[in-house]
């Protein structure tokens, strides 16, 4: 028999939990109030509490913290509305173990996680989550946040709410979306991904909706879209931001009701699967622009997941190297030096900027050797540390020497020779990635050197290099 703790205004809610677990043989407290629980708080030893969010006399996240602080074993699971998911959130940040939704659709439910969570050894713990993204090949590492942003990840896939995950660029939002499919109910459904940015306006309609025959000129035959292709699985929509305010209207239907028509169609279809929408700017600013609409946000936005940039987690820039050449079998090792370079980068670009900055040493050093020393770098990254020495030296006086472009671009010629001239196929990838790293640095030097022409004057040097001035701010704030 375990001891068990019920707090809920709602007298139904308590009667229910109290006759279902105590028909298990338990014995259940229960509280309607915020003065019930302070009295009942200390009373006896509690295994388990079930605890409302919201109480007409208290804050369920303050009651939270005290079962933490007075009864540090106790498991306690939040019960929420559907307006109070997201206080869900915050209350597994804050050490809940898990979130049921009221009203109850599924007792069963109730039941195995009451079950579960009575008996230690049966406690999904973090080795579930590590297990599953070890088998996707998917790094978590050892950053803090990383980790907990997966276990909340791995909890709120079993549930069915949709998800928002925000994260610069190449920081792995649609990793982690595929991370969340495979842990939800719905793995072994499809998922698909779709980014949102890619595709024009009137065909990102018709791809994620459907068409009939005749729709449009080209719609040759029916055709499913996405949301019916997904089926019960997940539909990742990347890039969120960039739909046009007329297909947003059309997801924030599907969202609120689950239903949508194929373009040119006049039935009805309703999906049944679970949006994860993904975005690298911050759709609230996109809402005060009038870009995206405000009900939508609020729809999707029921649970935020928000990746850190890589460079906020450079410890674990090693580890990721390390795994990634595990994972592709590269007999390659990156030397200290190499490391610590790689940890002080800045990454825009991160995971994405860092799997080819890997890819692109190990296509150099083939054939040649298996140390990655900083040779094999990117000059942008060797570029970047001698920048920061360079601010350092500047600092305490000496005279500032800045690598100029004529270096760079032998550096440059020489990669890119280097990689022609290679027996093996080079990824096309990595010769773009060089190519559009030419283009800004040949951008970035003319302009510098028609600013110093010009004596700093940003006016003249616009009309000297025969662009506009916003052109030139553009330029300008790009590099900062
Ligand atoms: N956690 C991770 N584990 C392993 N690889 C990762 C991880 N995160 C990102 N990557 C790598 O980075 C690449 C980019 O990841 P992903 O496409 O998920 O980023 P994104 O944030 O969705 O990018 P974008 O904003 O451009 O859409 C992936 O192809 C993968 O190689």
């Amino acid at each position: 028999m375990s001891n068990i703790l019920v707090v809920d205004d709602e007298k139904d809610i308590c009667l229910f939990l109290h006759h279902l677990l105590s028909d298990k043989g338990h014995h259940v407290t229960l509280c309607t109030s915020r003065q019930e629980f302070d009295q009942a708080k200390g009373n006896q030893k509690y295994d388990l509490a079930f605890l409302d969010v919201r109480l007409p006399d208290g804050n369920g996240l303050d009651i939270l913290k005290d079962i933490r602080a007075v009864q540090p074993l106790c498991k306690v699971v939040v019960m929420t509305g559907y307006s109070t998911v997201k206080t869900a959130v915050e209350a597994i940040k804050l050490g809940a173990y898990d979130f049921i939704e009221k009203p109850f659709d599924d007792i069963e439910d109730i039941e195995h996680l009451t079950e579960r969570l009575l008996t230690d050894g049966a406690l999904p713990s973090q080795d579930h989550v590590h297990d599953l993204a070890a088998r996707m090949g998917c790094f978590i590492g050892q950053n803090r946040e990383m980790n907990q942003l997966f276990s909340l990840a791995y909890k709120f896939a079993q549930k069915n709410v949709t998800i928002l995950i925000e994260g610069e660029t190449g920081t792995g939002k649609e990793v982690l979306a595929h991370f969340i499919h495979e842990a939800s109910l719905r793995a072994d459904y499809p998922f698909i991904g779709v980014n949102c940015g890619a595709i024009s306006e009137h065909l990102l309609e018709s791809e994620l909706f459907g068409h009939t025959k005749g729709s449009f000129t080209g719609a040759a035959k029916d055709r499913k879209g996405y949301f019916e292709l997904a089926d019960k699985g997940t539909l990742f929509l990347d890039e969120i931001g960039e739909a046009s305010l007329a297909t947003q209207v059309k997801l924030l239907r599907v969202l609120e009701t689950g239903e949508f028509m194929k373009v040119g169609g006049e039935n009805v279809l309703r999906s049944k699967a679970r949006l994860i929408a993904a975005s690298h700017v911050d759709l609230s600013k996109a809402v005060t622009k009038n870009t995206f609409r405000e009900d939508l946000l609020y729809r999707l936005d029921v649970v935020k997941l928000t990746i850190p940039p890589l460079r906020r987690r450079s410890h674990d820039i090693p580890l990721f190297i390390e795994d990634y050449l595990k994972r592709h079998e590269l007999k390659l090792s990156f030397t200290e030096e190499t490391l610590e370079l790689l940890k002080n980068y800045s990454w825009p670009g991160n995971i994405r900027e860092l799997v080819n900055v890997i890819k692109r040493a190990a296509a150099l050093a083939e054939g040649e050797t298996e140390r990655i020393n900083p040779e094999y770098l990117p000059p942008k990254i060797t570029r970047h540390i001698q920048g920061a020495l360079e601010t350092a030296a500047a600092v305490s006086q000496s005279p500032p020497k800045k690598p100029g472009f004529d270096s760079f671009l032998e550096q440059w010629e020489w990669e890119i020779r280097e990689m022609w001239k290679s027996e093996d196929i080079t990824e096309l990838q990595l010769v773009l990635d060089r190519m559009k790293e030419l283009e800004s640095e040949a951008i970035r030097a003319f302009i510098e050197k028609s600013l110093r022409k010009t004596v700093g004057n940003r006016k003249e040097t616009a009309e000297l290099l025969g662009i506009t001035m916003r052109k030139l701010r553009y330029y300008l704030n790009e590099k900062k």
